[in-house]
């Protein structure tokens, strides 16, 4: 008999064993969606220097004091800059340069005047621009550090790269960009019924369909998924399998023969390896068999052979630990709340991880399930962004309760798996309800 524990505690005790991973530098075109590995401060002011954020005339705006329609000004026009390009002789009161978006202020100018406010005229064969209203000081320049201050944390390590860190990064110089090492994970598929992708069906035989799932999910979580030959259900193969993979990679996950079957060959290559089993039983559903264990600091994840649960199981107890590894702060799913779109009447025991698609209804978030809620389900997981969590409990539950959802496909993540939260908020909807 296995004795299972929540949720929450399992996610504990996989999380005392994760460690941060290692670092390395890549090329910063294969940087996006990498993890930094330091803080990325700004080494100068951006902009370093003035420069006009429109196509004018850089001016003394004193020198518009009196300027009106009536009586417009006449600037001598020295000469004409693009961006790239300075004038290093700066301007008297009287005089202008013209000057092109992103080029830099001459000195003795603090104003730009638009090209379409002013007119260029000739004169003794002097060009002069026509002013014919008041400038401001300080009008149309781009102050030093507008955009970003030396010395400013601008985006801490463990934040994902995005296109715009893309152009923080090459805006400090940075070629090369230290990120963290993606963990390597292990995928190891267990079971005689399983074919390749490419084999025929054959009578009693299903294509492994969890190894290329875990695929995804690894790298949807930043991690580097190895992929393992297919093992059958046979002792010494699994057993060799997974202490090769041991040896390889960052942790191993292996998918079926875990729970109570005369061929359900994990947990008795647990029990040979010596690894120190952390549960092998979860109150929740689907997944209710998902394993972890501990070998010399590696950490084993036993997921179930069943779609749905194998793929949950990942979610709620690799995902963070991957996500750690990485440096990452929010190595949790977010959770958000939604109206229940279904009734759930019967009451189970053990904790619900109902996959779901989320839609917005007048502004609301709506769960509706997708297709069949059992664990050997595929089909399920094709539209599921989100996972309703039904607390275990002697009750069931009614559409249109507020329930909490775990978003899926969120980048941002959550620093802290509260499971108490849901409990709280649906014990306060029941007691006014029947208050
Ligand atoms: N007497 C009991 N039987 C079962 C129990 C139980 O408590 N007592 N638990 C059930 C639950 S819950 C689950 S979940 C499954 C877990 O099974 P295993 O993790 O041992 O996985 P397998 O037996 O190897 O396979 C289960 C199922 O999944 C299919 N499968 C396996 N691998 C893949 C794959 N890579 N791709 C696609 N499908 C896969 C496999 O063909 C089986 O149909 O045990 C219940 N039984
Ligand atoms: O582990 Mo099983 O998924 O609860 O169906
Ligand atoms: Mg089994």
């Amino acid at each position: 008999m296995r004795k299972p524990i929540k949720v929450e505690e399992a996610i504990r005790k996989v999380m005392e064993w994760t460690r941060t991973g290692r670092q390395e530098t890549v090329p910063i075109k294969e940087s996006l969606n990498r993890v930094l590995a330091k803080d990325l401060t700004a080494t100068n002011d951006v902009p370093w220097f003035k420069r006009s954020p429109y196509d004018g005339y850089a001016i003394f705006s004193g020198s518009t004091a009196e300027a009106n329609a009536d009586h417009p000004v006449l600037l001598e026009v020295l000469g004409t800059i693009g961006a790239g390009y300075t004038w290093d002789e700066g301007i008297k009161p009287d005089q202008a340069v013209k000057i092109m978006t992103g080029a830099a202020i001459p000195d003795g100018a603090d104003a730009v005047i638009m090209v379409e406010l002013t007119k260029e005229l000739e004169k003794d064969g002097k060009i002069y621009v026509q002013i014919k209203r008041k400038v401001e000081k300080g009008e149309n320049i781009v102050e030093i550090g507008e955009d970003m201050k030396k010395g400013e944390i601008l985006v801490p390590k463990g934040t994902t790269v995005n296109p715009g860190v893309m152009a923080t990064l090459a805006t400090f110089g940075y070629q090369d960009v230290p990120v963290m090492k993606k963990p390597k994970a292990a995928i190891i598929a267990t079971g005689s019924e399983l074919l390749e992708v490419d084999e025929p069906l054959e009578k009693g035989k299903i294509r492994n369909s969890n190894a290329y799932m875990l695929w995804g999910q690894v790298i949807r979580a930043g991690g580097e998924p190895v992929f393992y030959r297919l093992v059958k259900d046979d002792f010494n193969e699994t057993y060799e399998a997974v202490k090769r993979a041991l040896g390889e990679a960052d942790i191993v996950m292996t998918t079926g023969g875990v729970s109570v079957g005369d061929f359900d060959y994990i947990p008795k290559v647990y029990e040979k390896l010596g690894a120190e089993l952390l549960f092998n039983k979860v109150a929740m559903r689907p997944g209710s068999v998902t394993s972890a264990a501990v070998l010399a600091g590696k950490i084993l994840f036993g997921l179930s052979g069943n779609p749905s649960a194998c793929y949950v199981g990942f979610e709620l107890f690799v995902r963070p630990y991957l996500k750690t590894m990485l440096g990452h702060r929010n190595v949790y799913l977010k959770r958000a709340q939604a109206t229940l779109g279904e009734d759930f009447p019967k009451p189970n025991p053990f904790t619900r991880f109902v996959r779901a698609k989320l839609s917005y209804e007048a502004g609301v978030i709506h769960a509706g399930p997708v297709r069949m809620d059992k664990s050997n389900i595929v089909s399920s997981l094709i539209e599921a962004n989100a996972l309703i969590v039904l607390p275990g409990g002697s009750r069931g539950f009614t559409k249109g309760l507020q329930v909490d959802v775990l978003l899926l496909e969120d980048e941002e993540g959550a620093p802290e798996w509260d499971e108490n939260i849901t409990d709280r908020r649906l014990q306060r909807q029941r007691e006014n309800h029947f208050s």
